[in-house]
C-alpha cells in the first residue's frame, strides 16, 4: 500500500525526529552551521500527481552533494557516456566523500565515481557554456525542468562560505588538473561547484527529482521525456552504489532504494516506478548522512515495502 495522506507521514516524522539530538549539523562549511538541528521535513511524490508531505515542508535548504546527480545528468547530455567515463570511474570507494587517498593510489589517476567530491568536481568541469553564469543557469534550468518548479536559485551566503573554506576540494581539483582530468581554470570550476552545491529547494523539489528518475526520466503526468532513460538509469545506479557515501552498502540492505544525500541533511530517493522521496534534516551522523532522514527512510521502506531487492 502506498502512502495516502500527510498524516501518515507526520506520524513517521514524529518518531524519526527523536533521532536529531544524536547527530550534528555540518560546520566545515561555516554557513551550514546555522541550520536548525531539530528541523525535519519529508515529501513523497507519486506518478498520479499526488504529493504528500510533513514536517517543516516550506523550509528550503541547499542541495550540496545531491546536486552531483543533476550535474552528472547534464554532463552526460553535454558530452556523452564515453567522454565522461574516460575521466571518471564507476566504482564505489568505501572512503569518505572528500577523501583524496584513492586519487593517488588508483592508476590512471581518475576519480573512482561521480558521487565523491573528486569525481563531482571533474563532472562539473564538463558542463558546457560560454561563461560560468551560463553553465550555472543551464544546471538550474535542468533542475527547474525536472522539478517543474520555476525561480530556483542558489544561496549566495552558503556558496561564498564554501568557496572561502574549500581548501580540501581545491586540492582535489588541482590534483585532477595535473592529470588532465580537469581542463581549464580550477578556480572557475570551484566557483561553479560551490554555487551548484548551494542550489536551494524544499523537500518537495527533491521528491520531484526522485520521481522523474524513478520513472526513467519521464514526467509521469505529461509523458514528456525530461532525461533520456539511459541517463536516468546511470544516475540511479550510482545512487545505489555510491549515493549515501561510505554507508551506501548498509543503506541498500536497510532501505533498498536508490538515494543521494548531501551534508545539508538532504536525501533524494527514487523508488522505481513508485515514487520520489525528498527529505531535509540537517543533523548528520558520523558519515555525513541526515540521521533522522536515514531513520525516516528505514521506517518508510518498512511501512510501504519500498526495497527493490
Ligand atoms: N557531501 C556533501 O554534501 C559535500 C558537498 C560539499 N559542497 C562539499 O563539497 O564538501
Amino acid at each position: 500500500m502506498d502512502c495516502r495522506s500527510d498524516q501518515e507521514l507526520l506520524e513517521i516524522v514524529h518518531g524519526s525526529r527523536l533521532h536529531t539530538a544524536k547527530g550534528k549539523v555540518a560546520d566545515y562549511i561555516p554557513a551550514l552551521a546555522k541550520a536548525d538541528p531539530d528541523s525535519l521535513s519529508v515529501a513523497m511524490a507519486f506518478p498520479d500527481g499526488n504529493c504528500y508531505s510533513a514536517g517543516d515542508v516550506e523550509k528550503k535548504a541547499t542541495l550540496q552533494s545531491i546536486s552531483k546527480v543533476v550535474a552528472l545528468a547534464l554532463a552526460l547530455l553535454d558530452n556523452g557516456e564515453e567522454y565522461v567515463f574516460h575521466r571518471v570511474g564507476m566504482e564505489p570507494t568505501g572512503d569518505p566523500f572528500n577523501s583524496i587517498i584513492k586519487l593517488e593510489t588508483t592508476k590512471p589517476h581518475k576519480p573512482l565515481n561521480p558521487m565523491i567530491n573528486a569525481g563531482a568536481l571533474a563532472v562539473t568541469s564538463m558542463i558546457k557554456g560560454d561563461s560560468l553564469d551560463e553553465r550555472l543557469s543551464r544546471l538550474i534550468q535542468l533542475c527547474e525542468l525536472i522539478t517543474g518548479e520555476r525561480g530556483i536559485g542558489y544561496n549566495e551566503e552558503v556558496a561564498m562560505s564554501e568557496l572561502e573554506t574549500a581548501d580540501l576540494n581545491r586540492s582535489l581539483a588541482y590534483y585532477l588538473k595535473q592529470y588532465d582530468v580537469i581542463e581549464g581554470d580550477v578556480e572557475a570550476v570551484m566557483e561553479l561547484y560551490t554555487k551548484q552545491c548551494a542550489i536551494e529547494m524544499s523537500c518537495v523539489g527533491l521528491a520531484k527529482i526522485g520521481l522523474v528518475l524513478a520513472m526513467d526520466g519521464k514526467d509521469p503526468l505529461t509523458g514528456e521525456t525530461i532525461l533520456p532513460p539511459r541517463v536516468a538509469s546511470i544516475c540511479k545506479t550510482f545512487m545505489v552504489t555510491c549515493g549515501m557515501y561510505n554507508a551506501s552498502g548498509e543503506f541498500a540492505i536497510r532501505v533498498g532504494v536508490p538515494a543521494k544525500s548531501g551534508v545539508s541533511g538532504g536525501i533524494m530517493a527514487a523508488v522505481p516506478y513508485r515514487c520520489g522521496i525528498g527529505i531535509f534534516g540537517p543533523s548528520l551522523d558520523e558519515r555525513g548522512n541526515s540521521i533522522a532522514g536515514w531513520d525516516l527512510m528505514e521506517q518508510m521502506s518498512k511501512k510501504y515495502d519500498l526495497s527493490m531487492f
